[in-house]
C-alpha cells in the first residue's frame, strides 16, 4: 500500500505510525527530532499522499498557518478537541486549507499505549467522502478494527466533549463520591454531549456507538486518561497549570471546557456539566459545584 505521512510524535501520533507500519510504509515527522529511523523532514512528509495528523486542537491553526501547503494530499486528523480561542471546531479549521472531500476524523476509544502493544481496538474513521473514509480504514491493521461513518460533525463533537466528561469524572472519583455518583455523571454526560450534538446536526448513533459511549466510557473511568487526571489533580486544589505540567502531555479537555463555555454563552445552550468543569478550572470549589449540580 501507499506511503503514509504521520505529523505529530506525541503519544498518538507514534502509535498510529506503529499500527499504519503493519500494511504501510509509513514516514512520521513532529516540531522535536526523534531518533527513530522513519523519523523524516517535514518537506518530505507533506509529499506523502496521505497524511495522518496529531497536532493538538489548540495548536493545529497556528502550525496549518506556518507550515501547511495543500498538493491534493488527503488528511486523516488524529486530534480531539474545540480550539479555545475562537470555539472553532477542527473541520472548519482544516478545511480552509484542505478541500472537505480529502479530510477524515479519526474517533472511538483508543490509548495510545494499548495500541503499543497490539491490543484489539475499535475505531471509526469519518468522512463526507465515502472514498476518503475508506481508504483511510483499510489502511489500519489487522488487530484494529474500522467502521466508517459520515458524521464529521457527530464524530467530532463526541470526541471532543468526551474529554471534558472525563474531567469532571475525575473530580468525581478524587472526591470519592462513589460508583453512583460516576456512573450517573458518565450517564448524564452522554446526554448532555448528545444534546449539544443534534444543535449542531449530528446524529444520534455517533453517541450511541464508538465515537461517543465507547470513548466517553474508556477515559471516564480511567486514570490512564490524562483528563481524568486532570479532575484528580483538581479534586486535590490543584490548579490547572500545576497539573499540566505534572501530567507534562496534552489534556485537550482544558480547551474544549474553554470552547463550550463560550459557544453555550453564544448559543444559550445547557450544558451543566460542561459548565461546572470550566467554572472548577477557574477555580471555583469541586464541591460546590457537586451541590450546583445535584441541587438544581
Ligand atoms: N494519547 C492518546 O491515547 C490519544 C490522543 N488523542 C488525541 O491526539 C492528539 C495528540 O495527543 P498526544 O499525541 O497523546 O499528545 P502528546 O502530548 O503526547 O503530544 C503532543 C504532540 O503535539 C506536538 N505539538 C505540540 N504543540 C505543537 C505546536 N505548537 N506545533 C507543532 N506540534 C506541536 C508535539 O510535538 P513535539 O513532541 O515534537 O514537540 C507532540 O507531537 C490530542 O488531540 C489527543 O486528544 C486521540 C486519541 C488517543
Ligand atoms: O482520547 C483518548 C482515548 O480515546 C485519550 O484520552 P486522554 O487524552 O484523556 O488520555
Amino acid at each position: 500500500m501507499g506511503k503514509i505521512g504521520v505529523i505529530g510524535a506525541g503519544k498518538w501520533g507514534e502509535a498510529l505510525s506503529y499500527a499504519l507500519s503493519e500494511k504501510n510504509e509509513v514516514i512520521i515527522t513532529s516540531r522535536t527530532s526523534r531518533p527513530w529511523p522513519n523519523f523524516r523532514a517535514l518537506d518530505e512528509v507533506l509529499k506523502c499522499e496521505y497524511l495522518v495528523i496529531a497536532i493538538p486542537a489548540q495548536q493545529i491553526a497556528q502550525w496549518l498557518k506556518e507550515h501547511f501547503v495543500f498538493s491534493g494530499q488527503k488528511i486523516l486528523v488524529a486530534a480531539k478537541g474545540i480550539e479555545a480561542s475562537s470555539g472553532r471546531f477542527l473541520n472548519d479549521i482544516y478545511k480552509e486549507y484542505v478541500p472537505e472531500e480529502n479530510l477524515a476524523f479519526l474517533s472511538g476509544p483508543s490509548f495510545a499505549v494499548e495500541v503499543m502493544k497490539k491490543l484489539p481496538t475499535a475505531l471509526v474513521v469519518n468522512s463526507l467522502s465515502k472514498d476518503t473514509s475508506g481508504e483511510f480504514a483499510a489502511f489500519f491493521p489487522s488487530f484494529i478494527r474500522t467502521y466508517t461513518s459520515e458524521d464529521v460533525i457527530g464524530a467530532e463533537i463526541a470526541g471532543a466533549y468526551k474529554n471534558v466528561i472525563a474531567i469532571a469524572a475525575g473530580i468525581c472519583e478524587g472526591l470519592s463520591l462513589g460508583h453512583n455518583a460516576a456512573a450517573s455523571l458518565i450517564a448524564r454526560g452522554l446526554v448532555e454531549m448528545e444534546r449539544f450534538g443534534r444543535a449542531y446536526g449530528a446524529t444520534q448513533e455517533s453517541f450511541l456507538g464508538l465515537s461517543g459511549a465507547g470513548d466517553l466510557f474508556l477515559t471516564a473511568s480511567s486514570s490512564m486518561s490524562r483528563n481524568y487526571r486532570v479532575g484528580l489533580g483538581l479534586a486535590q486544589g490543584k490548579d490547572k497549570d500545576t497539573i499540566c505540567i505534572e501530567i507534562g502531555e496534552v489534556s485537550e479537555g482544558i480547551g474544549t471546557a474553554y470552547a463550550l463555555h463560550e459557544i453555550a454563552q453564544e448559543r444559550g445552550i445547557y450544558l451543566p456539566i460542561a459548565s461546572e468543569v470550566y467554572a472548577i478550572l477557574e477555580g471555583k470549589s469541586p464541591r460546590q459545584s457537586l451541590k450546583d449540580l445535584i441541587e438544581r
